[in-house]
């Protein structure tokens, strides 16, 4: 992901790429390593260094954080604490976590955007599922991704049953006795009694399904993203009305209308 958006705001008119933060191929320029030709950004692995250059500059910086879930949230701290308004696509942070970063945030007076999912197709299949769960007691969902991904369930997921739990609905009232033989094989139950199921094989990219039943019928949502360029026209979106927030927003279609 920090590859795509790196390429993405590069070619982004109004927007300038101050600096490329990995653990690998420090020192070589980003742009020469993405096969773009010389950005005049050398990889570094100093964030710190890099915020505060980044702060001393410019009063319009943004961190943009695709990395894993042990160091996002000290990311977000540090970006905050520099000045510079974090949009952040990394998953697994617990609500708990986001809750103390949207303290921090408003305390700070800091824009920060945190999503799940920045693909447009996938906030309306979830906008389409709290829709149809009015009309359905029961459903699953089963998320798909690559096999290089480290967080199960997905947090596209995991936001996907929380916004049908805010319907207040006692979803999937059980019918029988359940025994599940083999651990797991109905899933996990993060909350309000909705199973999810995590697959994970080469040749996916991002996937889900939020299947409902009902009465002599099922209805079954889907969204495939089949390139990360999916993601990028929402970040985008998302770096550029940070810099108008005073606080927090999780979840990008919170800065769609
Ligand atoms: N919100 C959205 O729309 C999307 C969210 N995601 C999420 O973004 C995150 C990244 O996904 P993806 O790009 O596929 O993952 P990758 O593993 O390809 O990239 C993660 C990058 O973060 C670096 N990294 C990992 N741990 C640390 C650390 N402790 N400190 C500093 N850097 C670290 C890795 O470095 P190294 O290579 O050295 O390990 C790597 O460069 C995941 O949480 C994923 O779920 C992904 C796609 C879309
Ligand atoms: O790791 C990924 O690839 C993705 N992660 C996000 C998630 O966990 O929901 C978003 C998208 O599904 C791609």
């Amino acid at each position: 992901m920090g590859r795509e958006v790196v390429r993405t705001v590069a070619e982004t008119p109004g927007m300038t790429l101050a600096g490329a933060v990995a653990r690998a191929q420090v020192g070589f320029d980003i742009g020469e390593v993405l096969g773009l030709g010389s950005l005049g950004v050398e990889i570094t692995d100093d964030l710190s260094g890099q915020l505060l250059k980044l702060s001393q500059n410019s009063n319009r910086g943004v961190m943009v954080d695709f990395t894993h879930p042990r160091s996002a949230f000290e990311n977000i701290r540090s970006a905050i604490a520099f000045g510079v308004r974090p949009v952040v696509g990394t998953t697994g942070l617990n609500p708990e976590q986001v809750e103390r970063l949207r303290e921090f945030a408003e305390k700070s007076s800091m824009g920060c955007v945190i999503a799940p999912n920045f693909a447009i197709g996938m906030i309306l299949l979830q906008q389409m599922a709290v829709q149809a769960a009015q009309y359905f007691d029961h459903v699953e969902i089963i998320e798909l991704h690559h096999n290089r991904k480290v967080d199960a369930p997905s947090g596209t997921a995991a936001q996907t049953a929380q916004l049908l739990g805010r319907l207040g609905k006692d979803f999937n009232p059980p019918q029988v006795e359940e025994k599940e033989f083999l651990p797991g094989s109905r899933g996990g139950i993060p909350e309000h009694n909705i199973r999810i199921h995590s697959i994970r094989l080469p040749g996916l990219v991002a996937h889900q399904e939020v299947i409902f039943g009902g009465m002599g019928q099922t209805l079954t949502l889907r969204h495939d993203t089949t390139d990360r360029v999916a993601f990028m026209p929402g970040v985008i979106l998302a770096i550029r009305r940070v810099l108008e927030l005073k606080g927090l927003v999780y979840g990008l279609e919170h800065l769609l209308s």
